[in-house]
């Protein structure tokens, strides 16, 4: 299976929004707010859509941080590859509220709690939440992280 997802990191000055996942891949663990893109929507569409379901707010400015691959094996084969564009915003409308799907939470940027996130988090999302932009490729195995390469993408306008 491939899908086209999405990330998105709300900023507040020096604080971060994430959430608590209840339920779906990765419950338990804090992430951006995000989904699968779903057919007819361009990412940009997906992820305001799914910040309005999971917290309730509408982001009015998206600006886009990058592309991840991740790559899943199981047993020797391929299981899932999941393309995701990464989005932060600085502007949105709503207070943030939890939902079936999540429970969101600020966190100051220097204190993330990578330990209750994916294994790739820290890996690049110090250099989004620097204000640049990355791309990386991370292969798990049974969602372990085993093998990754990120890159710095030039900055262009
Ligand atoms: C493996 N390492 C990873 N590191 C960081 N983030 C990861 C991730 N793997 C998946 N993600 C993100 O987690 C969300 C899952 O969302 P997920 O619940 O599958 O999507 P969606 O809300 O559409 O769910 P339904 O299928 O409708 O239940 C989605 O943003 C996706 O990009």
């Amino acid at each position: 299976m491939i899908s086209l997802e999405t990330l998105l990191y709300l900023i507040q000055g020096e604080r971060v929004l994430l959430i608590l996942k209840k339920r779906g891949l990765g419950k338990g663990l804090f992430n951006g707010v995000g989904g699968k893109v779903k057919p007819g929507e361009t990412p940009e569409q997906a992820v305001v859509r799914e910040a309005e379901e999971e917290i309730g707010v509408k982001p009015i400015q998206l600006s886009w941080r990058g592309l991840l691959e991740f790559w899943n094996l199981e047993n020797g084969q391929v299981e899932s590859i999941h393309y995701v564009h990464v989005y932060v915003s600085e502007k949105y409308v709503g207070e943030p509220r939890e939902s079936d799907e999540a429970a969101p939470l600020w966190f100051e940027k220097g204190n993330i709690p990578y330990d209750r996130m994916w294994e790739d988090d820290r890996l690049w999302l110090p250099v989004v939440l620097d204000g640049k932009r990355v791309y990386g490729k991370f292969e798990f195995e049974d969602w372990k992280l085993r093998k990754w390469i990120v890159y710095l993408l030039q900055q262009t306008g």
